[in-house]
């Protein structure tokens, strides 16, 4: 079953980790992958222009490597498709596959089939990655290398600094959960009651055995309250400290994730 759009999100960090991540390339049922600054001809590196635009020449095939590093666990495949507005200028229909367990940045082969050059600006969307649920999960490793830089003969020492940053699964999570454009896609799917209650039961029960291992013992003892007034109180105002204490503490916490 493909994954839509609060699908994608929903998983992302748990099954699925996209970095760099932009909440506006999650489409209905897809992700856009951009073109980053390393790209491939005849096994050479293209050079963006100085305006930052990556030639795809007539009738011949760039090799283009995201700025996305993707990871998928091993319930997850994908597809990657071609979008119109680059199929309509005469650009190559993409039809490849991403397999369960794969890590890393996506190496995507455009050909130009026009007879004028194109101009693909670095960071501009222009592949479209669907996610597809399995129904079991696969039992084969990932054994291609991260970005198929091994399909490329030509490395600069720029793009193994850069692929060094996105080439295991650990990374990618850890830079994707730490971006804000994650928190704040996260925090938009999540209904702030369904996160109250979550957090407000935790601190309940961790509330509930901190007032009886420590708090309980005490109280009980008459003497130990005559003698401090104010335990009293607490035991006379014992429902409010029970629910208040937890839910404030709820509340404390979920600012503080969101901060
Ligand atoms: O356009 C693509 C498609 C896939 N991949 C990545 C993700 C995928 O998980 C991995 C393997 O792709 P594929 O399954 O197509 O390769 P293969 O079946 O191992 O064949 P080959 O190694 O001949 O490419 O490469 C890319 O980088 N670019």
């Amino acid at each position: 079953m493909v994954l839509s759009d609060v699908d994608i999100i929903k998983n992302l960090g748990e099954r699925i980790g996209i970095y760099p991540f932009c909440e506006d390339n999650v489409k209905g049922a897809s992700y856009n992958l951009t073109a980053s600054k390393f790209a491939w001809r005849d096994d050479e590196l293209v050079h963006p222009t100085e305006d930052n635009k990556i030639i795809l020449e007539p009738s011949s095939t760039t090799l283009v490597m995201t700025e996305e590093a993707v990871w998928v666990d091993s319930s997850l495949a994908g597809t990657y498709h071609s979008k119109v507005r680059l199929v309509s200028k005469g650009l190559g229909h993409i039809s490849t596959t991403l397999d369960p367990n794969w890590v890393g940045p996506s190496l995507i082969s455009v050909h130009n089939y026009s007879e004028d050059a194109y101009h693909l600006s670095v960071g501009a969307s222009f592949v479209t990655l669907i996610f597809d649920n399995l129904l079991t999960p696969s039992t084969k490793a990932s054994t291609n290398t991260p970005g198929r830089a091994g399909l490329v003969r030509e490395h600069s020492d720029e793009f193994e600094e850069w692929l060094e940053d996105r080439n295991e699964k650990e990374k990618i999570l850890t830079k994707l959960k730490g971006s804000s454009t994650y928190k704040d896609a996260k925090q938009k799917i999540t209904s702030p009651w369904k996160e109250f209650y979550k957090q407000f039961w935790f601190w309940l029960i961790m509330w509930l055995v901190a007032w009886l291992l420590i708090l309980g013992g005490p109280l009980c003892v008459d003497s130990f309250k005559k003698l401090h007034p104010n335990l009293n109180y607490i035991c006379e105002h014992a429902p409010t400290f029970l629910v208040g204490v937890p839910a404030l503490l709820a509340l404390f916490r979920i600012e503080q994730r969101r901060s």
